[in-house]
Order: structure tokens, then sequence, then C-alpha cells
């Protein structure tokens, strides 16, 4: 288990040192949920839910199968505009913000479902991750002339970086759907570490993976939040995998917070155990 922070909560912005005894600190509240709540029709995906992200946490959202998990990442990235509440990021509210906007703040996502082409090379694909960065017109970029060119080499090279740090260099020119499963999770995850983002939302990073894949996935979260400094947000079904690299967790059931803090602190709570932990998911 990764050393843990003190019990969530804010102090007013200002950092916050772990425990004496423990290795990680972390920075400001980068992400604030506040009283969040999204309705379906009659359907409540969210009620009333809070909590904080600090810098360089990784935190998890954890619950049963219908819980809201993806309903809270959706808010956050702006995919779905929830009906009340507030998120702020780095200081700054959005109620009403677009995907792009809310990308191009400096919050990344992967989906569920992956989102890649699946017929473009595994470098074509993480490139797409740098079109928020990409500055000349498009009809310099279909020419390769110039300032476009010079971008473009600029791009490749981070990508190629990417690549190296995510250990895919014997397949960046395969087509992404000729690649196993695990090794495409691995490219949506070097596309959205492409955007160079501040706070990484993963949706199942880990889902439908063999154990040795877990193993290297988990791997990769952790060597980006400490190599990048990038504060992660996951959703994971697979509780060893949260237990073991988050360092503060919220549980979800029916749409409703029942339990936040560290993991010790989330497997002790009654409440939590009886909603989701003593199940089989
Ligand atoms: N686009 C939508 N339209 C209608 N209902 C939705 C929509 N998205 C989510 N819901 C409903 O909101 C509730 C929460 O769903 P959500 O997918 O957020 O849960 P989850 O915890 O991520 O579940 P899972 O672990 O199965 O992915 C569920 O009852 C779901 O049916």
């Amino acid at each position: 288990m990764r050393d843990h922070p003190g019990p969530g909560g804010s102090n007013g912005g200002a950092p916050e040192p772990a425990p004496a005894g423990t290795q990680r600190q972390f920075g400001e509240v980068i992400l604030d949920v506040q009283n969040i709540s999204l309705a379906f029709g009659g359907v409540k995906a969210l009620s009333d839910i809070s909590f904080d992200v600090r810098e360089h946490e990784v935190r998890a959202i954890i619950g049963p199968n219908g819980a809201g998990k993806s309903s809270m990442l959706n808010c956050i990235n702006g995919v779905y505009q929830p009906q009340q509440g507030t998120i702020t990021f780095r200081g700054k509210s959005f109620h009403h913000m677009k995907s792009r906007q809310v990308a191009e703040m400096g919050i990344a996502r992967t989906f569920q479902n992956l989102a890649l082409f699946k017929g473009m090379s595994v470098l074509d694909n993480i490139m797409t991750g740098r079109n928020l960065h990409i500055k000349s017109n498009i009809f310099l970029q279909a020419l390769r002339i110039g300032p476009a060119e010079r971008e473009e080499i600029q791009h490749r090279e981070y990508v190629e970086k990417i690549i190296d740090f995510l250990e895919i260099q014997a397949f960046r020119k395969t087509p992404v759907g000729q690649l196993p499963y695990g090794l495409q999770k691995r490219v949506d995850l070097g596309r959205a570490l492409a955007m160079e983002p501040q706070v990484l939302l993963l949706d199942e990073p880990m889902a439908g993976m063999n154990l040795e894949e877990k193993q290297d996935m988990c791997r990769f979260i952790l060597d980006v939040n400490d190599e990048f400094g990038t504060t992660v947000v996951l959703i994971e079904h697979d509780m060893s995998v949260v237990m073991d690299i988050s360092d503060r967790v919220v549980v979800l059931d029916y749409g409703k917070k029942i339990g936040d803090g560290t993991p010790d602190e989330v497997r002790n709570n009654p409440e939590v155990i009886k909603a989701y932990l003593g199940t089989s998911h």
C-alpha cells in the first residue's frame, strides 16, 4: 500500500504535508466538487456529492454498478451538466463547461469503452491527444510547410517520449485494433497524456485486463503520478488495485456519498462494507 496523507478535508487551500514518517506530499486542492446533483428524468444518478482532490494525489471513486461513478467523471469533464452544484478547478468554478474547454483547462479523460481509432497506428492515435496544443492553421498543417512543419516535429517528439515512457515502441506503427486489449488501454492512456493534463480522469483503466496487464497499468499510473506530477482521479472495481495505489477513496452508492477517506478508513467503514466490500463484484 502507498504511504497516505492525513484524512481528507480542506485546510483552506494551504499545502498539506503528509504526516511524519510518510513519503507522500500533496499541494492545494486542485479540484473541488461541491453539492453535485444530477438526474436523468426520474433517475437520480448523483445526489448532493461533495469531495475534493489535492494536487499530486491519486484519488479513487468506487461503488457498486450504477452507483454514479461514470456520471461523476462525466460531470467533471463537461460531458454531463449537473442540475445543481459547482466544480472548481484551480479556483475557477464552472457550471456549464464543454468538454473541449475542460480539456483546455488541463483535465484529460480516458474512457471505459476505448475512444481510439482502431485503424490508425499507435503513434497517430496518441498524436490526436496533441490537437489541443496545435497552433498552426489547417492549411499550413496540410501542406506541412514552415511553422506547421516545425510544430509537427515538436509534437511528434513529445509523442515519441510518451511511447518510450509507456514502453510501446515496438507497436508505434501498428494499427491499434490489432493490439491486445491491455495494450489498447495503454495507448488510450498515452492519448490522454499527450494532452499534458494536470488532472487525469481514468474510467476503469484496468477493466478486462489479466493480472499481468493490471500490474503494468498500476505501475504506469503511479509513474505518471510520480514523474509528471499528474493528479489522478480513477474509477476502478478491483479493490486490491484501489487499496494499493490510491491515497484517498470516495465511495458512492445509489448516487450518494457513503464514505470518503484513506483506504484503511474506507475499508473499515461499516456502511461501505455493507454496500460494497461485503458483496462480490
Ligand atoms: N445517459 C444516461 N441516461 C439515463 N440514465 C443514465 C445515463 N447515464 C447514467 N444513467 C443512470 O445513472 C445511474 C448511474 O450510472 P453510472 O453509469 O454513472 O454508474 P456507475 O457507478 O459508473 O456504474 P458502472 O460501474 O456500472 O459503470 C444509473 O442508474 C444509470 O442507469
